[in-house]
């Protein structure tokens, strides 16, 4: 069903990779905004569904305070009651050592530390500096380490910040950079509001994979300004393996106003599927996970492919 001259055209001269590793953000990233408290058996379904679908990495929920994010308080009924896949990831946001230690007594055997490459988002969102986020991510790093638990690492704002604009792509990888050496195994670079473009993608990617393997590198593109799949392609170009998205295209930041939903699972699917790119996800089970959150949150699915196939 696709142009094999076009995929030819694509991949010359680049590194198309055979496979992708997709990070299922939904059931975090995605429900994190509701308005409305989900109940945690739907949460729990949901979760299941994705991994039935044949997703092998599903951000499950946060260990963050109850007080800033009062969606997440029910992380460990989450953990509990989610039918752990094997060979399926199941990682958790933690802030700090106090998460870290809850997630672990809760069964996390993978967290993600969460700093930013904007002061001025990092202080809303975990109400500290970049300087000393990246202080209290090193105990939970270290931590980690005795613990045996696999540590991801995000950088937000990474092509710009809704409180202070422009971000140089230098600061995105200063703080990359110090994110690996600590010891995450990957970096997940936020465009937290969608605002990037394939120029600025491809720049910043650019300075990042200076100062980190590209191979630890993923990319997590919100789709405010439409931009996602063509800055998910720059990247795929760029050599990086590694996409975030979440089901239905469910989402936002709560500390970042305006910013829409990750970049659906859905279309990254086909689109990589169309490129001949292997995601070991089926497609239509995907769909079936994301027409049951629509249909239980009663909103519409931000995916072009599951409108346009009406699995709404
Ligand atoms: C980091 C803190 C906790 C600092 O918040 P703080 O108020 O500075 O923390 P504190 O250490 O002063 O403690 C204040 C209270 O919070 C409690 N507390 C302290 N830590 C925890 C914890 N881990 N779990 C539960 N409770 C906690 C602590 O026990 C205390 O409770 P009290 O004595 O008042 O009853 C707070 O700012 C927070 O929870 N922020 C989370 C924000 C968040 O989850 N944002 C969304 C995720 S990031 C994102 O979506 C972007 C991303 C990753 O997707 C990539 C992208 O798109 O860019």
């Amino acid at each position: 069903l696709f142009n094999m001259s076009a995929v030819a055209g694509l991949r010359a001269g680049r590194t198309l990779p055979d496979k992708v590793k997709i990070v299922e953000v939904g059931p975090r990233d995605g429900l994190q905004n509701e308005k409305t408290i989900v109940p945690t058996e739907t949460k729990i379904h949901l979760i299941d569904m994705l991994s039935a679908s044949g997703l092998s990495v599903i951000e499950a929920t946060s260990f963050v305070s109850p007080k800033w994010v009062p969606q997440m308080a029910d992380q460990v009924e989450v953990m509990k009651g989610i039918d752990r896949k094997p060979g399926v990831s199941y990682p958790v946001l933690t802030p700090n050592l106090k998460g870290f230690q809850a997630a672990v007594k809760a069964g996390a055997s993978e967290v993600a530390i969460f700093g930013a490459a904007s002061e001025l988002f990092s202080k809303k969102n975990i109400n500290c500096s970049v300087e000393e986020s990246l202080q209290r991510f090193d105990e939970v790093v270290r931590m980690a380490k005795e613990a045996g638990v696999r540590v991801r690492g995000y950088v937000s704002c990474v092509l710009g910040c809704p409180y202070e604009g422009n971000v140089a792509p230098e600061k995105v990888a200063h703080v990359a950079k110090r994110l690996y050496s600590m010891g995450c195994y990957e970096i997940s670079l936020g465009d937290t509001t969608g605002v990037g473009t394939p120029g600025s993608m491809s720049d910043m990617l650019e300075a990042v994979s200076r100062e980190v393997p590209v191979n630890a590198l993923a990319v997590h593109c919100h789709d405010t300004y439409g931009q996602a799949l063509a800055n998910i392609l720059v990247a795929l170009q760029m050599g990086i393996s590694v996409i975030d998205s979440s089901v239905a295209g469910l989402g936002g930041c709560p500390y970042a106003s305006g910013a829409s939903g990750n970049v659906a699972t859905e279309d990254v699917v086909y689109m990589l599927h169309g490129l001949g790119i292997q995601t070991g996800v089926d497609l239509s089970k995907l769909m079936d996970a994301g027409a049951f959150i629509c249909r239980t949150l009663n909103r519409r699915t931000s995916s072009k492919v599951a409108q346009a196939t009406c699995k709404l």
